[in-house]
C-alpha cells in the first residue's frame, strides 16, 4: 500500500532563510508557491530520490501556526508516502482504527493530486501524509 517517500515537509518562519543552505549547496530549489488552501506557502527542493517540502504560515488560520508556536525555529512537520490510490488507502487505515484529519475528503496537494493525512499519534508522533500518484 505505502510506495516511495514523496516529500519530507519542514515547517519554517521563514522560507527565504530556510531555503538558503539548499541554493547554497546546490540543489535546484522552487520559488514559493502560496497555497491558500492549505493555509502555507511551500518551497520544494528537489532532491535525486524525492523532495524536501519547506512550510511557512499562510494566513490566519494555518495549521502548521500551533506546531510553530511550539517549535519557533522551525522543525520536522511532515512525512508523505505514495499511495496508487488514495480512497483504498484512506479505507483500509480506517479499518486498522489510525485515524483520518478532517473529514476523510481528500484534497489536491501542492503537486495537484489528492492528498490525506493520518494523524501523528498514530504513527509515533509523526504526522503522515498520504498522496495519490
Ligand atoms: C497539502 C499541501 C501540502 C502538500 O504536501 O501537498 C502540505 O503538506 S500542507 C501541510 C500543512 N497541512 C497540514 O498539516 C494538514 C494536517 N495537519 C493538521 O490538521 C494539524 O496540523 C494537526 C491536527 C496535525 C495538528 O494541529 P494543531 O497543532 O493545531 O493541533 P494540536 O495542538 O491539538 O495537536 C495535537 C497533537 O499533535 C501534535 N502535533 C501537531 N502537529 C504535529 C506534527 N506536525 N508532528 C507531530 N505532532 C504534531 C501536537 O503537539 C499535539 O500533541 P500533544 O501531545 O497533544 O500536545
Ligand atoms: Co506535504
Amino acid at each position: 500500500m505505502l510506495g516511495r517517500i514523496n516529500h519530507i515537509a519542514i515547517a519554517v518562519p521563514n522560507l527565504t532563510a530556510a531555503a538558503m543552505p539548499y541554493k547554497n549547496l546546490g540543489a535546484a530549489v522552487s520559488d514559493p508557491h502560496p497555497l491558500p488552501e492549505h493555509g502555507v506557502t511551500v518551497v520544494f527542493v528537489t532532491l535525486e530520490n524525492t523532495k524536501v517540502e519547506l512550510l511557512e504560515p499562510l494566513g490566519e488560520n494555518s495549521p502548521i501556526a500551533g506546531f510553530l508556536e511550539k517549535n519557533p525555529a522551525g522543525g520536522m512537520h511532515h512525512v508523505c508516502y505514495e499511495v496508487p490510490d488514495i480512497l483504498a488507502a484512506r479505507d483500509r487505515a480506517v479499518a486498522l482504527g489510525l485515524r483520518v484529519l478532517g473529514d476523510g475528503t481528500p484534497k489536491i496537494g501542492a503537486h495537484g493530486k489528492p492528498v490525506l493525512f493520518l494523524h501523528p499519534k498514530d504513527f509515533s508522533g509523526t504526522l503522515t501524509e498520504l498522496e495519490q500518484i
